[in-house]
Formats: structure tokens, sequence, C-alpha cells
């Protein structure tokens, strides 16, 4: 033991040292300002390495990229009382600006040795944490699109159909408003996956699928309803304007032309039409008269349009 350096002091500055000890051995941020001056007056060995050693520079200064003065997210006046004195511990999360990395911090109000009102920080990098619950949000997200979505065609499927179309019709009764309903299926669908094989089948669906989003309107609701079955609902729609609508589709279809291993496959729809004036037909009954005239364009000719008139309600 030194001389000049009584027990009581030297008992002092090994408890200085074994709390110096700990705060640096900390995976943790840990460091303390001036809550007045925002001076950095204490950082732990995890701050400097990835922040760098103080030099009396203040917090802004050091812990943060291109600050001119104190962080508008400072939260400094969230810790004190309007008395001045300490309140509860806040705790939130934060994206560091130099480090680029996600930070749960604890901030806490305490009285300095020498009286003045500091900042405690003590802050845990949770940047894997934020990563996995990124990659979560996007797979739940990605889960509830495909549980809507068409694979093949990636138009909606027929649960999102019958979830949006009952949307439509309440809207359309609410209003007043007419809506109208276009079921079409490919014919011979059969003699051109026995012909062409499978997979030309399925790329015939697609094309036939974008050509039919080609013409819709933002509002109307394309949907594929069943294996080589559509179906597009317009809110807002009468019957002339349905039938123009599913004429037009029909061209379009009856044009398009599938190139599979150097052979152009042709493909054509039968259309089935049917309207509510007023809203007030429910979307089964819509969808049951719809399939009756779709079924009846298949019994005339194919690659025409049929528009029936819902039973009466
Ligand atoms: N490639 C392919 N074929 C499908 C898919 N879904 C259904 N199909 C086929 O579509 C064909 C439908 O046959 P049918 O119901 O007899 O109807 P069609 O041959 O189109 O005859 P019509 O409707 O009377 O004109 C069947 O051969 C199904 O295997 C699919 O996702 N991909």
């Amino acid at each position: 033991m030194p001389f000049n350096v009584t027990p009581g002091e030297e008992s002092e500055a090994i408890g200085q040292e074994a709390v110096n000890t700990v705060l640096d051995s900390l995976d943790a941020l840990v460091y303390v300002s001036d809550m007045q001056t925002h001076e950095l007056i204490f950082l732990n060995a995890y701050g400097r390495q990835h922040w760098g050693v103080p030099n009396k520079r203040k917090c802004w200064e050091v812990l943060q990229q291109g600050q001119t003065g104190p962080c508008s997210f400072c939260t400094n006046n969230r810790l004190l009382n309007a008395d001045g004195t300490a309140a509860s511990v806040h705790i939130w999360e934060f994206r560091n600006t130099v480090t680029q990395r996600w930070y749960q911090c604890r901030d806490q109000a305490i009285r300095w040795p020498d009286g003045r009102m500091v900042r405690i920080e003590i802050a845990t990098d949770i940047s894997e944490l934020k990563d996995a619950q990124a990659e979560l949000k996007a797979a739940k997200r990605l889960a509830e699109e495909l549980a809507h979505q068409d694979e093949l065609t990636g138009l909606c499927n027929r649960r999102a159909f019958i979830a949006a179309g009952q949307r439509a019709i309440d809207q359309a009764q609410r209003l007043g408003h007419s809506l109208a309903l276009i079921v079409f299926d490919a014919d011979h669908f059969k003699s051109i996956n026995d012909r062409h094989g499978h997979a030309a089948g399925d790329l015939v669906l697609q094309q036939l699928a974008r050509v039919a989003s080609d013409q819709v309107r933002a509002g109307d609701i394309l949907a594929r309803i069943g294996g080589e079955e559509f179906a597009l609902l317009l809110p807002g729609a009468d019957a002339s304007a349905a039938c123009q609508m599913a004429e037009r589709l029909r061209q379009a279809i009856e044009q398009l032309s599938t190139e599979y291993l150097g052979v152009s496959i042709g493909v054509t729809c039968s259309f089935g039409v049917t309207v509510s004036d007023n809203g007030r037909t429910s979307l089964e009954q819509l969808m049951s008269q719809a399939d009756r005239a779709a079924y009846q364009a298949k019994g005339l000719r194919r690659n025409c349009v049929e528009l029936l008139s819902p039973p009466a309600c």
C-alpha cells in the first residue's frame, strides 16, 4: 500500500476498479452523459470499441452521425419529472446512425456523485432479433398473399374472390348500385392438355390470365376460381357494360396464341354473364346464375357470351 493512501481510500479505489471491470466486460453499451451539457462523461469498453474515445465530446458527437446539436430523439425530457427529480426508466428501440445496428436502450436519470443529473443508458444489440422479426413479418405477409393468390396465374384464388366479392356485394347493396359477374371457362381444354401436355396447358392458362388482367379496370375483381374457370366481378356495371366487357375478353383471348416448343396453341372461352341491378342478389346466386349462363354458352357453340338475369328476389 503506498504511504499516502489510507485503508479507506484503498478499498474505494479497488471498488471503483471492480465497477469499471464489470462495466467494461459487459456485452452492452453503457454510457453516462450530463443532462444539461450533453457531455459524455463515461463510456464503457463496448462503447469505446464501437464509437471511439469520448475526449470530453458530447454524447451526440460521439454516438451519432451527422448531428450538429442534441438529437431530435434525445430522451432527456422523458427522464425527469417536472420538479427535476428522476422519473422512471424509459425503454426504447433505436437503430444507431453510426453502427447501423438496432439497440434496445434503457435510459434513466440518476444523480452523479458531484450532484448534477446525468443520463445513464444501457443499450443491448438486438439486430439479430430485429432481423428475425422482419423475416417473420415478411414470411407472414407472403403466407397471407399466397393464401389469397392462385399459384399458377398470380390472380386471386377462389377464396379471395369470394371474400372480395362479398365485400363488393355489401357495398353495392348499401349504395343501391348494380354489379355484374362474368364467369368464363376455357373450351376443350382437356384436348389442349392431351395434345400438347400439361405444362403447355399451364402456360395457356397463364397467358389467358395475363390477357384478361390487361382488360380489367381498377376495382374489378378477376380470379381463377377453378382449373380452367375464371370469374370477373364488375362493381357498378350493368348488363350492357358487362356483356361488352365479356365480348372484349372473348376477342382478346381468341386472338391469343401461346408458343410452346415451337407450336402455336390457340384457346377460346365460353362466357356467362349475370347482373344484379341493386346489389340485392347474393354472391352465391350470382355465381350459380353466371355458371348456368356459361354452361348455356358451352351448349350453344362455345367461344360466345350468354347473359342470364338472376332470379328476382
Ligand atoms: N394444364 C392444366 N390443366 C388443368 C388445370 N386445371 C384443370 N385442368 C384441365 O382442364 C381440363 C378440363 O376438362 P373438361 O372439364 O372436360 O373441360 P374441357 O375439356 O375444357 O371442355 P369444355 O369445358 O366442355 O369445353 C381437364 O383436363 C383438367 O385436367 C391446370 O391447372 N393446368
